[in-house]
This record gives C-alpha cells, sequence and structure tokens, in this order.
C-alpha cells in the first residue's frame, strides 16, 4: 500500500500544538504552533526554515508522530503518524541534528544492526562507502569528529530503505568534502523519488537543495513557495539585481560607464555590484574586464537570496 506518486507524502492543516503547564508563567500552557503549513511531495526536497523557537523541532516532531498535536491535521504517507505503528515508522528515516547515536557503537556494527531490523534494508557497505565512512567504521561513535558522525547518522537514515527522509540541519560540521558528498547523496535520492524534509538554518544550502521552501514564523507558515518564487521581485520588493564576482583583489572600483552602479570591493578579491542593471551595463563590465585583461575567477548574478527573503519575514532581531 502507499500513497499514489503524485500525493504529497507529508501534509500539514492549521497544527496547533500547545506546551506547558510552564512554571515560570504560573503554570500557564503556551501555544507553540498556531497554525502551521507544510505539505512534502516525492522527489522533492523541501525545506522547513525558520528563526530559532520559531517551532520548526515542533512541527517536525509532530510530523513523526514523536508528538501529539492540539488541532488541525498531519498525514505522513496517508496516515494520522502520532501513535501509528512501526509499519509506519519502517517507512520513515530521521537524520537528527545531534546524530542520536549511541556513544559506544561502533559505525559497522551498529548499521548491520539497524539493516537487520528491516525487511528491504539498502545495502549497508554501499551506503558506508558512499558517504566515505569506511576509514572510522570500527571506530567507537565518541570517538569521531562532529562531521564523521553526521554522516554515519545519515547512513543510520536511509539503511532501513525509507520512502521518506527527514533531514535536520544535515550539512552542519561537515567539511567541504563531506558537504558536497551529502549534497550529491540528497540529489541522487531526490531522484530516487524519496520524498526528503529539510530544516536548516543554512540559508545557503536552502537555497541548493530545496524544490519547494516553507517558512515559518511564531508557530504560523509567513512564506511557502519555490527559491524563484520567493526571491522574485514583487511590487513590494523591486529591489535590484546584485552582481558579485572575484578577481584579483585591489582593482579601481570606479568604472565610468557604470557610475549609477555601487561597485564595491566587499573583501579582498571580492565584488558586489548593485542597482538596477540594463543589458548595456553588463555589456560595459565585460568590457571593461576585456580592456583591464581580467578574468573573474566566479560571476553571480541574482535578485533576492532566500536570506534577504527570510529577514525581511522574520525581522533581524535574534530570538
Ligand atoms: N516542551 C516544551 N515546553 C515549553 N515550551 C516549549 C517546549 N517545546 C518547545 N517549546 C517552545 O516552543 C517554541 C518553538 O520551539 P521549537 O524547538 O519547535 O523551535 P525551533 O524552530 O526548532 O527552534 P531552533 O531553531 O532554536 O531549534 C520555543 O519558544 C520553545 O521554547
Amino acid at each position: 500500500m502507499g500513497v499514489p506518486n503524485d500525493e504529497p507524502c507529508l501534509t500539514i492543516h492549521g497544527l496547533i500544538r500547545d506546551r506547558g503547564p510552564i512554571p515560570g508563567l504560573e503554570g500557564k500552557m503556551i501555544r507553540v504552533l498556531a497554525g502551521v503549513d507544510f505539505s512534502a511531495r516525492r522527489g522533492q526536497v523541501t525545506a522547513l526554515l525558520g528563526a530559532n523557537g520559531a517551532g520548526k523541532t515542533t512541527t517536525l516532531e509532530c510530523a513523526q508522530g514523536l508528538q501529539p498535536i492540539d488541532g488541525g491535521e498531519v498525514r505522513l504517507l496517508g496516515r494520522a503518524p502520532y501513535g501509528a505503528g512501526a509499519d509506519l515508522r519502517a517507512r520513515v528515516g530521521v537524520m537528527l541534528q545531534d546524530g542520536g547515536l549511541p556513544p559506544s557503537a561502533r559505525p559497522m556494527a551498529l548499521l548491520r544492526h539497524v539493516a537487520r531490523m528491516y525487511a528491504d534494508p539498502r545495502d549497508v557497505d554501499s551506503l558506508v562507502d558512499r558517504l566515505g565512512i569506511g576509514s572510522f567504521a570500527n571506530t567507537g561513535i565518541r570517538r569521531l569528529s562532529g562531521g564523521q558522525r553526521q554522516r554515519v547518522a545519515l547512513a543510520a537514515a536511509l539503511v532501513g530503505n525509507p520512502e521518506v527522509l527527514f533531514l535536520d540541519e544535515p550539512s552542519a560540521g561537515l567539511d567541504p568534502q563531506s558537504r558536497q558528498i551529502v549534497f550529491d547523496l540528497i540529489q541522487e535520492l531526490r531522484a530516487e523519488n524519496l520524498g526528503i524534509i529539510l530544516t536548516t538554518h543554512l540559508l545557503d544550502d536552502a537555497q541548493k537543495l530545496a524544490d519547494y521552501v516553507y517558512i515559518i514564523d511564531a508557530g504560523r507558515t509567513v512564506a511557502r513557495g519555490t527559491v524563484a518564487e520567493l526571491t522574485a521581485r514583487t511590487a513590494d520588493h523591486p529591489s535590484g539585481r546584485e552582481l558579485t564576482f572575484e578577481a584579483p583583489p585591489g582593482l579601481a572600483v570606479s568604472i565610468p560607464p557604470l557610475s549609477h552602479l555601487a561597485l564595491t570591493e566587499e573583501s579582498p578579491g571580492r565584488y558586489a555590484l548593485r542597482g538596477e542593471f540594463s543589458p548595456a551595463d553588463l555589456a560595459n563590465l565585460a568590457g571593461w574586464w576585456h580592456e583591464a585583461g581580467i578574468l573573474p575567477d566566479s560571476i553571480h548574478m541574482a535578485s533576492r537570496t532566500l536570506e534577504d527573503v527570510f529577514l525581511e519575514l522574520s525581522g533581524k532581531e535574534i530570538r
């Protein structure tokens, strides 16, 4: 039995969750989630973003059936997850931020043990190989670095061959090589039609990986859309584009034909040009590079980033 492929693998409507009684608040209850809407499809990465305390963890725990709900509706693979049996849990993989791994276990033995609990597990050796775990497969988990533990936690979440995968800050603590391995694997899993739900504070990760993004604030969904939709210029946000490029440091930052745009060297060798661009401006910029014999190491042009949108929606103050 399964959910048809075009049905969302997770839907959340108007989710309400109260916690308490809180001793510091005269034993009152607090409404942690006051109307979260969220939906994730197979073959997509759906990101859930929010500032500290916005309600991401609570939303995910309700979605995974780890907490009951006080209102609204949650369906995971077509079922209410709270109180659902082991058969639903077996179809869902969860990678927690702190790994949640037993410190005295060794990765290989742990993964083999977990694999034996599932009817149709993934091949442990190829997962170990794919995630570069081999060199520390027999080292106790308490002796592993944070990044090594992250990779073991991802392998443990995948070994049961889940249909839905929850990833909480999957690239936290990873060096650039490991981050790339994990990102590539996430893309492969998406191509295998898993529904992937990603929470992260790294908006760059979300921008790179997510097909669809939900932003929650103070326990409510405040924005949703593809990265392109969320960052598009709108009547409310007519802000100009930004072009960044990397080139040798210390270049003159005044280019007469581009004087209506602000060109700054933001850090040595990293330049930003902001304002209302016309195609002619790009031609003039390329002409300047040509005359100065500059071949930029990178060029990037974008309208608003996900980070800009996030800060607009959830405010700039720290929670
Ligand atoms: N068991 C609880 N009792 C009281 N308050 C709680 C409880 N669990 C969560 N909260 C409160 O609910 C709010 C949402 O918490 P939650 O952990 O879901 O946020 P989050 O978005 O995951 O935050 P972070 O990014 O910091 O992990 C916070 O204000 C938190 O203090």
